[in-house]
């Protein structure tokens, strides 16, 4: 029968050919397929005459890149041989199957048995097919292809997005029974041919689909092929004429020495990665990392250096040059992207030829600064030139000169610039926290997007696959297209990921949602890389952390049972309210907790807005003026109206008592509170500095230098968490106080991380401040408990607006336990009486987070708050204790109810 082909056939044999299709292809006509195709063949044949190809035919996708090739099989890095453990663990993800042959002919598990009476309901069969719609013609015209599942009587069409495009029960069994290749038929109101079976393994992997992008892009497909020749050296290597080449074989020696102790060398690309890049022939030279930078590397930045070069340099995803390094916070991911910028600028593999030119970092506006300084640091100002965008330094003068490598532009100024930066050949882009890109609609995202450089980095300290469609908008950002279009990458990993997560789901969603989460996971695991915490503790000061619970004092109890009381408090308990309404009675009870003059003022402000007879807040309000004395005036506010704020006073007098040198950082959630601590930094006499929303981005990284450096007489530095806690390293100081606390644990855990980070050299002391009997303490429970776990919420973009409550939920919020000493510990089940229960070391339970691709792959992760079960294996002691050992909660004990202590590397404690 003469036809039409099927876009599957169009590549040639499909039983043959990868069924992975680049997502760009899909656009071109299938006359240019056709083109397309016979100029693949003619590189396969030059490869396989050059005996080039074949060691990246059999799974590039995984290891063949990484392993050493006979010409490059020397030690790479003579001090630990990381290219050997990303080969074991890629192997380990991919020992399900062959991803070239996505279609097998007839395995054994699901060959029908002739003669079968009755089909099991349980064995399901797949095949692919083409289909069109019914015509009598001879010519059939082939309209895509498809999968086809049978499962008994029924059967069910997918196209190769995933989606369902025919379906059947009780249909003609005799038919169903009897498919096999070759075999046309009408089904669900379709002609369809059978082109293949398909095995379950690879239905239930995904790879049967249009997707699978790390396997298949890792193919020498086309696409990947054209895009290979004409993009990453393009730049730079444009030496063609004879003369030109031979200079270059003359420069051709390693920048430095291979050899050397302790160097650290590159991976040589294997034949398949020269036949496509070096066209000119250049020899294969040794990239070698600075041996200056090397000196400071820690092993794990070292690991990840040849990570980043592998991932940019199109290594270890065929045609892909994108990386995400989503390190844990303070691991050092600017040194290795600094190590990474600096190697690609001097050296490349190819006659040693610099790679790249023009570096374009892309950081949150508090960071710009920082990455100066950090370039700085480790290369000095004379090896390389950067411009920092700001006020006074514009795109313009970047453009205009060649002096500069690197530009360094905040993501605010990113969109202010855009078309001159656009006018500019960059080739890297990092992106510094980079995990605000997971909205594909923000402006900045479709700006970065539309950038035409090839190699992407983005750097993140959250973790990237807690939810799964922003997951694949970061993977989608950094190799655009190797996971498919959005809607079939929702039909074939999400949906099924996500049902088999459902407490409803069967065995068989169960096992296909695992199947594709492990799919999804080995595909991007290749460019992602993730170290945790733990990787640089040895190297940290010890960690004593504490959750100190503080008594309330006399007005805020007063103030709390009458906010309890209120009638916007009853309804909110009997769901008559708005859905905000219960925001706005749990901010009020916040803030008291911090300090009942917060709720004065927020009172009278109320009473002064003419929206206030139809607020809310009236009946929250009403009455509570008259708790306060009646001269009561904000602004003279004293210590003992918070119990917070006194064990605040006595920790920071105790602290500069016993330790002069050392600062504290103090952090809060609100201006107005501090507002109140920078007042009682002026009441004590206390030099400080300040960092909130809005201090001039400008300005910031002065004051964080300030702080930090060894001449500055600031004690404390009073951070606002969530304007400027990312990024920032606070070493300066080593007390952190935690004034109040957030919903997400994410944002009490980034203010933890500004000070225990590499550079710090004084045990670092952590404290962090709850209202005995508050609402304080159920945020901090929810914050460890299973159900603030389990929402995985450690995004910093994540509000309190997105938790839903029941009213069970809102009934416990509201009420105030005034007879406990610590309600959080009458929650853990613990037999101890509060007389110093010396719980095992934290450092014995590993902390897990919740990850929407699955069990299999979690990690011990240090971005999790503690876990209830966790926090029962703390040191913990009621404030009555006799024998309090740490001499600074042995001051502040008087107004402290209770505490949980735990110490991290304890071997040089205290
Ligand atoms: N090998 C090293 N030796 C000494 N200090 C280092 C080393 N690597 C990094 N640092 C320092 O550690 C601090 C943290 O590094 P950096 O800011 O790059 O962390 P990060 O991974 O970007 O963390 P975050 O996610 O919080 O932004 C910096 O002060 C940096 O200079
Ligand atoms: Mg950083």
């Amino acid at each position: 029968m003469r036809r039409s082909a099927a876009p599957s056939q169009l590549q040639g044999n499909p039983f043959k050919k990868p069924k992975f299709i680049p997502p760009a292809r899909s656009n071109a006509s299938p006359n240019e397929e056709v083109t397309k195709l016979n100029s693949d063949i003619k590189l396969f044949k030059v490869a396989a005459n050059k005996n080039t190809f074949l060691q990246s035919q059999n799974d590039p996708r995984i290891c063949s890149f990484n392993l050493p090739t006979e010409e490059s099989s020397r030690g790479i890095n003579h001090e630990d041989n990381n290219r050997e453990k990303y080969c074991l663990e890629a192997s380990a993800k991919t020992t399900t199957s062959d991803p070239h042959h996505t279609v097998h002919l007839a395995p054994k598990e699901i060959t029908v048995s002739k003669g079968q009476e009755e089909e099991p309901d349980s064995l399901v069969k797949y095949f692919s097919v083409v289909w069109c719609k019914p015509s009598k013609k001879k010519h059939k015209k082939w309209e895509g292809d498809a999968v086809l599942i049978v499962k008994g009587k029924s059967f069910t069409l997918k196209d190769l997005e995933g989606k369902d495009i025919g379906r059947g029960i009780g249909y003609k069994f005799k038919e169903l029974e009897k498919i096999e290749e070759g075999q046309t038929m009408m089904i669900g109101g379709k002609e369809i041919e059978v082109m293949g079976i398909i095995s379950p393994d690879d239905f239930n992997s995904g790879r049967c689909f249009q997707l699978g992008g790390g396997s298949s892009s890792a193919l020498p497909s086309s696409q990947a092929v054209k895009k290979c020749f004409s993009n990453p050296f393009k730049s730079v290597c444009k030496l063609s004429s004879k003369e030109n080449r031979q200079n270059s074989f003359q420069n051709c020696k390693p920048r430095h020495d291979p050899y050397a102790p302790n160097s650290l060398t590159m991976l040589r690309p294997d034949n398949n990665h020269q036949w496509m890049f070096n066209k000119n022939c250049f020899p294969v030279v040794d990239v070698v990392i600075d041996p200056h930078l090397v000196f400071h590397l820690r092993p794990h930045q070292k690991e990840g250096i040849i990570f980043l070069y592998e991932c940019v340099m199109g290594m270890r995803v065929n045609g892909r040059c994108g990386a995400i390094l989503a390190d844990e916070m303070g691991l050092g991911k600017t040194l290795q992207c600094i190590s990474l910028i600096w190697t690609l600028q001097c050296q490349g593999p190819y006659g040693g030829k610099p790679v790249i030119k023009k570096t374009l970092v892309v950081s949150p506006g508090s960071l710009v600064n920082n990455w100066r300084k950090e370039f700085q640091k480790w290369l000095g100002s004379e090896r390389i030139k950067i411009f920092t965008v700001d006020q006074d330094h514009k795109v313009e003068e970047f453009t205009k000169s060649s002096f500069y490598s690197v530009l360094i532009i905040s993501y605010e100024m990113l969109l202010r610039s855009l078309d001159q930066i656009k006018s500019i050949k960059f080739d890297l882009l990092i992106c510094d926290e980079g995990h605000r890109l997971k909205n594909r609609t923000i402006k900045t995202a479709t700006a970065l997007i539309n950038l035409s450089c090839e190699k992407r980095i983005i750097l993140t300290g959250t973790p990237v696959q807690n939810d799964l469609q922003e997951f694949f908008a970061l993977i989608d950002f950094v190799n655009p297209g190797i996971l498919g279009s959005l809607p079939s990458y929702r039909k074939i990993y999400e949906e099924p990921i996500i049902k088999s997560r459902q407490p409803s789901a069967s065995e068989e969603e169960k096992e296909l949602g695992e199947r594709r989460a492990a799919e999804l996971t080995c595909l991007t695991g290749l460019f992602v890389l993730r170290r945790t915490q733990e990787v640089i503790n040895k190297y940290l000061p010890p960690k004593i952390e504490n959750v100190v619970f503080c008594r309330p004092g006399a007005l805020q109890i007063e103030l709390y049972r009458k906010l309890l009381n209120s009638q916007a408090v009853r309804f909110c308990l009997q769901g008559l309210l708005e859905n905000s309404s219960h925001l706005i009675c749990i901010g009020a009870l916040k803030k008291l907790c911090n300090h009942p003059c917060l709720l004065f003022s927020s009172v009278k402000e109320k009473e002064c807005s003419s929206t206030w007879d139809e607020n809310e807040e009236r009946n929250l309000y009403e009455g509570l003026i008259n708790v306060f004395p009646a001269d009561y005036n904000p602004l003279m506010f004293t210590e003992e109206e918070s119990g917070k704020l006194q064990v605040l006073s006595k920790l920071l007098a105790v602290i500069h008592e016993l330790c002069p040198d050392e600062k504290v950082v103090l952090v809060s959630n609100y201006t107005q509170t501090l507002n109140i601590l920078q007042e009682v930094c002026k009441r004590h006499g206390y030099a400080y500095t300040r960092l909130d929303g809005q201090t001039q981005i400008s300005q910031r990284q002065q004051i964080v230098d300030g702080f930090n450096s060894k001449y500055s007489s600031d004690f404390i530095f009073l951070l606002s968490s969530k304007a400027g806690g990312v990024g920032l390293n606070l070493i300066g100081g080593s007390h952190l106080i935690l004034y109040d606390i957030d919903w997400n644990p994410a944002t009490d855990i980034q203010a933890m991380s500004r000070v225990w980070r590499d550079g710090q050299k004084h045990p670092v002391h952590i404290y962090r401040l709850l209202t005995t009997g508050t609402i304080e303490e159920k945020i901090y429970q929810r914050q460890i408990s299973k159900q603030g776990l389990s929402g995985a919420v450690v995004d910093l973009t994540k509000t309190c607006d997105h938790i839903q409550f029941s009213v069970e939920e809102l009934k416990n919020l509201f009420t105030l336990h005034e007879s406990s000493h610590c309600v959080t510990h009458d929650l853990l089940d613990c037999e101890c009486t509060g007389e110093n229960h010396t719980g095992d070391s934290l450092e014995k339970f590993p902390v897990f987070r919740n990850c929407q691709l699955g069990t299999h792959q979690q990690k011990s992760d240090s971005l999790k708050p503690v876990s209830m079960s966790q926090l029962k294996q703390w040191k913990h002691f009621s404030g009555d204790h006799l024998n309090l050992t740490d001499p600074f909660l042995e001051r502040i004990r008087e107004n402290v109810s209770f505490f949980f202590q735990n110490i991290t590397n304890q071997t040089t404690a205290i």
